[in-house]
């Protein structure tokens, strides 16, 4: 399976046009207004309507009350919820959406047991642990901190980039990777050339370990 990729935090719809164009697979709009790529209803609606078929568009809440979690769903074309905050998994499965649950990562960190907890995710999303941010730091973690096999797919994120992400994938073996500001040029802006270069660099490590 060559692994999937997501790029996340898009503010502007010629961004993830150009995203779908080169391949990504899915595209994340974050919903949290204390990020400097937090979208409203209106935008999210606008670069929803500029992507084409198949692609597939990811809502991302911290600690978000039901009631906003719900008002983006009846406003936008949303195909899977990405919880990064202390969700409860009661909460994210009441959507009746396919989830991903994120989790920081540190020493410590029980991924196991976690996956376990919220057996339903679609994928247990790994970012890394930066005290007082809710991700989107640019930073990596320790990957040998990912068991080798866990019961749901692994999502790996936190701090890719076009330089570490075939290492990543050669590495952890993903089912999928998901980036923000590894493909940007500014908050919010990604960079169509860092974003073909990410995506050129997943698929040539997939290459490499499988090469059919
Ligand atoms: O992108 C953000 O601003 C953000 C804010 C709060 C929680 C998560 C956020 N983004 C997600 O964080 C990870 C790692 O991002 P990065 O590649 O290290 O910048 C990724 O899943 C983003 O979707």
């Amino acid at each position: 399976m060559s692994a999937r990729i997501k790029i996340c935090g898009f503010t502007r719809p010629e961004d993830a046009l150009a995203a779908a164009n080169l391949g990504a697979d899915a595209i994340g709009l974050v919903f949290y207004d204390k990020s400097p790529r937090h979208v409203d209803i209106a935008q999210a609606q606008a670069i929803i309507a500029a992507l084409p078929p198949f692609v597939s568009v990811v809502a991302l809440f911290v600690n978000a009350s039901r009631e906003e979690v719900e008002s983006v769903l009846a406003h936008c074309a949303i195909d899977v919820l990405q919880f990064h905050g202390e969700e409860s998994a009661e909460f994210c499965r009441s959507f009746r959406r396919p989830y991903l649950k994120a989790v920081r990562v540190q020493p410590g960190t029980d991924l196991a047991a976690l996956a376990a907890q919220y057996h339903d995710a679609r994928g247990l999303l790994t970012d890394a642990f930066v005290e007082g941010a809710h991700g989107g730091t640019g930073k990596t973690f320790d990957w040998t901190l990912i068991p080798p096999q866990l019961p749901l797919p692994l999502i790996l994120s936190g701090g890719l980039d076009e330089h570490n992400v075939a290492d990543a994938v050669a590495r952890v073996s993903p089912a999928a990777v998901d980036v923000s500001s590894g493909v940007e040029s500014g908050k919010g802006i990604k960079s169509p050339s860092r974003m073909a270069s990410f995506i050129a660099a997943v698929r040539a490590a997939q290459h490499s370990i499988s090469p059919v």
